[in-house]
């Protein structure tokens, strides 16, 4: 294919544009949450793992966590049980558990896996119980009563964790070994047992105990929507809690905003929301002056 003057033109601009960024960046961790909501066609998965492999080879390291939300919740479909959220956490009995784990674990881990591998990365799979990445405590979550005296409940939603600690030497020694690592969201507790950890919150205290430079939490829409659904692009601390006050944050998009606010307050630079959807949004993101989704910073 012959180039005309104008793209040809173009293309070296666009190619140039990212020089600073590839200089910036080399050499430091950049954390890519890949929600099960952006994993929508084959075409945006490889786009994803194309971006990811390289990445890792202009010395970058990435490091891979993903969700599965709606994969684990049509395999429950299909045994009959229904999916239920409190706070945007799924409530998970024993057995919600066991499709959890070989969901997040097994299939969805290697599916990325395997499409990172087939870009010409190593990417290597694990869970949080491998090497004792993930360290887990029951999560419980407060509810406001309904009636404005009363004290907030607590809320019993199961096998759910939140991260007590994580040991990033299993990590380090992937990434200076030139893997790619690809993190299921499970952890685990004191007493051996088994925890459903939501992806956002693995991505977030991860990206803090990398001490990354970026977290990028890749979703399904174009990234934090006002009221009237507009994207609001930047977003303080104040203007989170407001929008998480008023209501206008809700659903799944409250552990993601949550933790990213986490991060940046932990030493993170910047953490991005952005669109899974758009082709190559991960390379948009890092590498060129183009603004996608919405910044969250400190
Ligand atoms: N203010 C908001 N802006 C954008 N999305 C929101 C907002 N409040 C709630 N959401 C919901 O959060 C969802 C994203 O979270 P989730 O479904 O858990 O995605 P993922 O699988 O990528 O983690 C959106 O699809 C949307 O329905
Ligand atoms: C406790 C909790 O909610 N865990 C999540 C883990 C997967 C996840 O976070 O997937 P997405 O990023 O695709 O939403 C769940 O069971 O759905």
């Amino acid at each position: 294919m012959s180039l005309t003057p104008t793209s040809a033109a173009d293309r070296a601009r666009i190619l140039t544009e990212a020089l600073p960024y590839l200089q910036r960046f080399r050499g430091k961790t950049i954390v890519i949450k890949y929600g099960g909501n952006a994993m929508v066609d084959d075409a945006l998965k490889q786009g994803f793992a194309r971006d990811v492999v390289l990445m890792k080879l202009v010395g970058i390291n990435p490091v891979v966590v993903h969700g599965g939300g709606p994969q684990i919740g049509k395999l429950l479909e299909r045994i009959g049980k229904k999916s239920e959220f409190v706070q945007g956490m799924r409530v998970t009995d024993r057995e919600t558990m066991d499709v959890v784990e070989m969901v997040l674990g097994g299939l969805v881990n290697k599916e990325i896996v395997n499409l990172i591998n087939r870009q010409g990365g190593k990417a290597v799979g694990l869970s949080g119980k491998d090497g004792g990445l993930i360290r887990a405590n029951k999560m419980m979550l407060t509810r406001r009563s309904a009636d404005e005296k009363l004290p907030p409940e607590i809320v019993d939603i199961g096998h759910v964790g939140e991260v007590k600690a994580i040991d990033p030497q299993l990590v380090a020694l992937l990434d200076n070994a030139e893997f790619i690592p690809v993190i299921a969201p499970i952890g685990v507790g004191e007493d051996g047992e088994t925890y459903n950890i939501n992806a956002d919150v693995v991505a977030g205290k991860l990206a803090i105990t990398l001490k990354a430079e970026k977290l990028i939490l890749l979703t399904n829409t174009s990234g934090v929507l006002d009221r009237e659904g507009k994207l609001l692009t930047g977003l303080s601390v104040k203007q989170v809690h407001d929008l998480i006050g008023d209501g206008t944050i809700s659903g799944g998009m409250l552990p993601k905003v949550n933790y990213a606010l986490d991060a940046v307050l932990s030493g993170v630079r910047t953490a991005h929301i952005i669109d899974g959807r758009v082709p190559h949004a991960v390379l948009l993101e890092v590498f060129t002056d183009e603004g996608v989704g919405t910044l969250i910073r400190s």
